[in-house]
């Protein structure tokens, strides 16, 4: 069963998210010496800077140089571009912490040929896939309008990024959400990892939240990773995105 929680504050709803990421933290400090985490982009990024930067009682309970942190997905352009995930987080959380604190950011190496091509697509998510963990401890994730998450889009034409069970790191061609050329996690780093985590706020969300939770329609990534890995999965809404969803049972 997945777990869902509905805020009607945002900053109930942020700071709820920050201490469940504490908890994640300190649980997998307990074992080991570093906290494995991967960030997704959008607007989950402006969510974190809430709960782990601005939030006054949690930021000093965040052990920002114990995270590994990695990306869920990442778009095929140069880290300082606009729409780098990493460029995103970095401008709006890294850089936002004092200069001394030290955090492992394990992001796309983008010295490689961002040219498009195929073979050097390939090459950037064969990589990426190199220098992830056997596991992650937190997924962190968002969820597009279309049911998305990480770069695993719903549609016939992008099913072979659900149907890879190799490959931990897959590249997306042709986004229906520009850039077209990506790298995302597949399922089964997804099943691999100690907690799955979304975030989805806003009316924009409305429908989709409908298909997901009352209609349960697998074909959407984020539906079937609920059916797939519910026992691990948390859900943080607010009440604008979830207006129109009927059921109880998740
Ligand atoms: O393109 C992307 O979109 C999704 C969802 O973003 P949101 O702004 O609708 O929350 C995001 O999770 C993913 O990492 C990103 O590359």
């Amino acid at each position: 069963m997945v777990a869902v929680r509905v805020f009607s504050e945002r900053t109930a709803l942020t700071h709820q998210l920050g201490e469940f990421i504490v908890r994640k933290q300190d649980e997998a400090l307990l074992k080991n010496p570093y906290f494995k985490v991967s960030i997704s982009g959008g607007s989950l990024i402006n969510a974190l800077y809430d709960c782990l930067v601005a939030d006054k009682t949690l930021a000093p309970k965040v052990e920002w140089t114990k995270w590994q942190v990695y990306f869920s997905d990442e778009r095929i352009v140069p880290l300082t571009h606009n729409d780098s995930n990493y460029g995103t987080f970095k401008k709006d959380v890294l850089d936002k912490l004092p200069s001394a604190v030290q955090v492992s950011v394990h992001h796309m190496d983008d010295s490689l040929p961002l040219d498009g091509d195929a073979q050097s697509n390939n090459k950037i998510a064969a990589e990426y896939e190199q220098i992830l963990p056997e596991s992650l401890d937190l997924v962190l994730l968002g969820c597009g309008p279309d049911g998305h998450t990480c770069s695993l889009f719903p549609g016939e034409k992008h099913q072979y990024l659900l149907r890879e069970t190799t490959k931990r790191v897959a590249w997306c061609h042709d986004s229906p959400k520009p850039p077209s050329d990506r790298i995302t996690f597949t399922l089964p780093v997804l099943k691999e990892a100690g907690a799955l985590c979304f975030v989805a706020e806003g009316s924009s969300k409305q429908d989709i939240m409908h298909d997901i939770f009352d209609l349960k329609n697998e074909q959407l990534p984020t539906a079937l990773i609920n059916k797939l890995y519910g026992g691990k999965t948390s859900w943080f809404v607010n009440d604008e995105a979830f207006a129109k969803v009927q059921t109880q049972t998740f």
